[in-house]
């Protein structure tokens, strides 16, 4: 049996249209920290690039920092620590091996503001869409990861994602068969493949993998003319919407109950129908 003060989560996932400045952005972040619901076990995601986006070719990197070390991620330590939650930065610029690029960081920190765990974001978007953009090419900035990452978030098992991978399931397998209950996916999705593909990868993410689902994107026209689809969503583990943000800033907030979980898993096991199990990587 799980103890009922451990199954009984807040989940938030926050939405603005952030734009190159981070202490713009950090500014934006605080205002809409003060306004959350007040939980005991309470996640909160930001969307991918909350702190920079938007900015001309090369203009994250200025502020890349290494991992768990910098005025950037202090700052964020420091508002986990001052409103008492865990705090997932759904991506963030750190150093990598290659002194040209950066990795995307997804960073969670806890309430006490230490940086629990880290995922560097392992599909990159080099894609040709049709919109204003055009063509994307994630790689040219940013060194891909390595390795799946699950999260003990308080006891809560987090799935790291950011955006592009939610097209990727055989990864989403593998954080369900390491024991995923809830899956993040802070996202920059394009508004053009939002409005065609985003509450769909979602939903199937969510079912596949019998998880919560928390997707805070960023909305609206950014400083370079990027436009991005707004929609955060929280769904349960039916694929069933607990909230959608629509498109304008704001935040959204779902009491889920881990109980669900083995509810939904006793009456479909999927784990174990599945003949396609597949090496895990560590
Ligand atoms: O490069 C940056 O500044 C920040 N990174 C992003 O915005 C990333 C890579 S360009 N965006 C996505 O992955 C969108 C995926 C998407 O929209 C889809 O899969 O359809």
């Amino acid at each position: 049996m799980v103890n009922r003060m451990v199954a009984d989560w807040q989940l938030s996932a926050l939405q603005w249209c952030s734009t190159p400045d981070p202490a713009d952005n950090l500014a934006r972040l605080r205002t809409l920290l003060g306004t959350l619901p007040q939980h005991s076990q309470h996640l909160v995601v930001l969307p991918e690039c909350a702190l920079i986006f938007g900015g001309p070719e090369g203009w994250q990197q200025r502020f890349s920092e290494p991992l768990g070390q910098g005025p950037l991620q202090a700052e964020l330590a420091a508002l986990a620590r001052q409103f008492q939650l865990y705090l997932l930065l759904g991506s963030f610029p750190t150093q990598s091996a290659d002194p040209s690029r950066f990795a995307a960081s997804s960073l969670l920190f806890a309430p006490d503001g230490r940086l629990l765990a880290d995922y560097q974001k392992l599909h990159l978007f080099d894609v040709e869409v049709a919109d204003r953009t055009g063509s994307y090419r994630e790689s040219d900035s940013t060194q891909a990861g390595e390795k799946v990452v699950l999260a003990d978030c308080g006891g809560l098992k987090l799935g790291l994602s950011i955006c592009y991978d939610v097209r990727f399931p055989a990864m989403m397998q593998q954080l369900a068969a390491l024991g995923m209950q809830v899956l993040a996916v802070p996202s920059a999705f394009t508004r053009v493949t939002g409005a065609a593909h985003w509450h769909a990868l979602l939903k199937a993410r969510a079912i596949e993998t019998q998880c919560f689902v928390v997707a805070p994107n960023q909305t609206g026209v950014h400083a370079n003319g990027r436009e991005t689809y707004g929609h955060s969503l929280i769904l349960d583990p039916y694929g069933r919407v607990l909230a959608d943000a629509g498109t304008e800033p704001g935040l959204i907030s779902a009491r889920i109950d881990l109980k669900l979980l083995t509810e939904v898993r006793q009456a479909m096991p999927l784990q174990q129908h599945n003949r396609f199990n597949c090496e895990l990587i560590p």
